[in-house]
């Protein structure tokens, strides 16, 4: 059974105006998603800036109000209107993107650490001191950093700090919402194989959330590539790469750097079949699937420049 699952799940915002301060229109920040994740599996969700992926996240942890649809998680139903509201806040945790402004610069490694737990245990000050010693450890920070503070460390060891904290509680799940994208190129793997490491340790479950391709083709199991609010395309990772069927997708794939020798040929003839097959079928597809489109948007955001319409 799945950990995690997602059933077309709509999360529209309200957008007011007017003296009257009325909802004039709405922004359908998540419009129709579904997918599953199954236990101890890494699921990856990818998309350009404000295509939704933090939305969904926040909509599994409970902190989005949902419009439409439903979450299922652990097989309890979050969002059940008329059912008993489960909590989960135990099982669930978030690793952010930014460790420089998710750690709060005022307080002790050890704070930072035991603040989630503090809630569920009542440890007393040296069995509290020593599990965070033995946290430390385990992502591989030295227990003796205990009374430090966060601007004592790098960027990558403020990252470490973060899934300290978050797997603190035994979680079950744990989303990652860029987790590497604010750190230096030479960091992230180091970073990006740590999280797989205490993923395999604990068996957890992640739910990754990226706009980098190269970091979701490293970490995910299935991936879910998002646009404007919508999936256009699911599926296991490996054929997601090997044979994309969406034009978005296409080009995702297409923009990747290929640094494999092998490969490079190969991967120059996808790109100009990419993109032939996105100047040919660009309006046909935009103007007839219905999605919301802004053509400057798209043509700033990839820097092409439009094609003739046909
Ligand atoms: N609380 C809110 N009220 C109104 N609109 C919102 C709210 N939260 C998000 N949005 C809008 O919903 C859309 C999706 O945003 P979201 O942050 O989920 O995208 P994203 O794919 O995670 O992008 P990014 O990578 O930039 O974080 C955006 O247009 C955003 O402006």
């Amino acid at each position: 059974m799945a950990l995690l699952k997602v059933d077309d799940l709509k999360i529209h915002f309200p957008i007011r105006g007017g003296i009257l301060n009325r909802k004039i229109d709405e922004v359908r920040a998540v419009d129709g998603v579904s997918f599953e994740v199954p236990e101890g599996e890494t699921y990856g969700l990818v998309g350009e800036s404000g295509s939704g992926k933090t939305t969904t996240g926040k909509a599994i942890m409970g902190l989005n109000n949902i419009t439409d649809g439903e979450v299922y998680f652990d097989g309890n139903h979050l969002n059940d209107k008329k059912g008993k509201k489960v909590d989960v806040r135990k099982d669930v945790q978030m690793i952010f993107q930014d460790p420089y402004s998710s750690l709060n610069p005022r307080k002790r490694v050890l704070d930072i650490i035991a603040e989630p737990f503090r809630n569920y245990e009542k440890l007393t000050k040296n069995e509290e001191k020593k599990k965070v010693q033995e946290l430390l450890e385990r992502v591989g920070i030295g227990a003796d950093s205990i009374m430090k503070y966060p601007h004592e460390f790098s960027g990558g060891q403020r990252q470490r700090i973060g899934v300290a904290r978050a797997i603190a509680l035994n979680p079950k799940l744990i989303i990652a919402d860029e987790p590497v994208s604010a750190l230096d190129v030479s960091v992230q793997a180091q970073v990006l194989n740590f999280l797989q490491d205490i993923q395999k340790d604990m068996n957890l479950t992640l739910f990754f959330i990226a706009h980098d391709l190269g970091v979701i083709k490293h970490m995910c199991d299935r991936i879910g590539i998002m646009y404007q609010g919508r999936l256009v395309e699911e599926g296991l990772t490996e054929d997601i790469f090997n044979n994309p069927q969406h034009i978005y997708t296409k080009r995702l794939v297409a923009a990747i750097p290929d640094i494999d020798p092998r490969r490079r040929e190969e991967h120059h003839k996808f790109r100009a079949q990419v993109k032939e097959e996105y100047q040919q079928s660009f309006y046909d597809y935009f103007d007839e699937s219905g999605l919301a489109y802004e053509l400057k948007n798209i043509s700033d955001t990839h820097k092409v420049a439009l094609p003739e319409r046909g």
